[in-house]
């Protein structure tokens, strides 16, 4: 990878789902859920993806780790195209890529222990013996803010800003270059988010990290990202510096998202 190839890129991507008789009336049709979507992602950097629920960000999301097979388009990550790669290089490429989701109780096992749960990763990959698995798993619940003394605790013994904390130290276990953030504050009160951001760009300057950063409300992204795009029904409609997109919108639809209060999310009942 030279200096100018993005760390991500994506190509013209679609997704198309059919949808069974039950989920649309009596015929059989199809939703084209994203719909040739282009973006470049560099190393370093922070994109934030901004969209009112249902516009396609997590599809994008999961195209994007490999959890689902693009209708057509590709994805290039360190100037590679992922869906050409052999298995073995798929495998090794999926732990330069992670995630931190919005709902840590969804993705974090219930019954694993802190220590444990950053760790697997590790176990996974087949990248450290045991011994030196338990000492990653101090420093890196100590890289999140948490101590010795949150190791043996389970996933309902941390407050939702900790659990987020604990979904941060997995995902930096293996190193890798970029984290996909769908949603992974939209959960948590708002002084909560401004600590797990400020956790985020601490981590970003000391491991030189990107972040796909998605949200459905413009303000999330405001301090975290370099450049915002904006996707609405399946389209990225705009993409921008942030301070360009804040301060001089040319969509109108951007337009109404900055003026927006943002509708609270199904999924954002969760207290912190
Ligand atoms: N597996 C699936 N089968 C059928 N339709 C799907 C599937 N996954 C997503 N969709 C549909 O694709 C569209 C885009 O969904 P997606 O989850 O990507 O949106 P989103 O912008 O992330 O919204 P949210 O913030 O609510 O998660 C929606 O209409 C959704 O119902």
């Amino acid at each position: 990878m030279n200096e100018i190839t993005p760390l991500l890129e994506v190509k013209q991507l679609s997704k198309t789902f059919s949808l069974s008789n039950k989920e649309r009336g009596s015929s059989k049709s199809t939703l084209k859920a994203v719909n040739n979507v282009s973006f470049r992602l560099y190393k370093g950097e922070t994109l934030g993806i901004v969209g009112e629920s249902g516009s396609g960000k997590s599809t994008i999301a999961k195209m994007i780790l490999q959890l689902l097979e693009p209708s057509s388009g590709s994805v290039y990550f360190a100037g590679e195209d992922v869906g050409k790669l052999s298995k073995t290089a798929k495998k090794q490429q999926k732990a330069t890529i992670q995630a931190v989701f919005q709902d840590p109780y969804a993705s974090l096992n219930p019954r694993m222990r802190a220590k444990e749960i950053v760790t697997e990763p590790l176990l996974i990959h087949k990248r450290m013996k045991k011994a030196e698995r338990s000492k990653r798993a101090l420093s890196l619940l100590e890289e999140v803010g948490l101590g010795r003394q949150h190791l043996d605790r389970y996933p309902h013994e941390f407050s939702g800003g900790q659990r987020q904390r604990l979904s941060i130290a997995r995902a930096i276990a293996l190193k890798p270059d970029l984290i996909v953030c769908d949603e992974a504050v939209s959960a948590l009160d708002v002084s909560t988010q401004a600590q797990i951001l400020n956790l985020l760009k601490e981590l970003q300057l000391v491991h030189g990290l990107s972040y796909l950063f998605i949200a459905h409300g413009l303000p999330v992204v405001k301090h975290i990202s370099d450049r915002v795009a904006i996707m609405k029904e399946g389209e990225l409609i705009e993409i921008g510096e942030t301070k360009q997109i804040f301060h001089d919108p040319k969509e109108p639809y951007t337009k109404a998202l900055l003026q927006a209060v943002p509708p609270a999310h199904p999924r954002d009942r969760q207290t912190n």
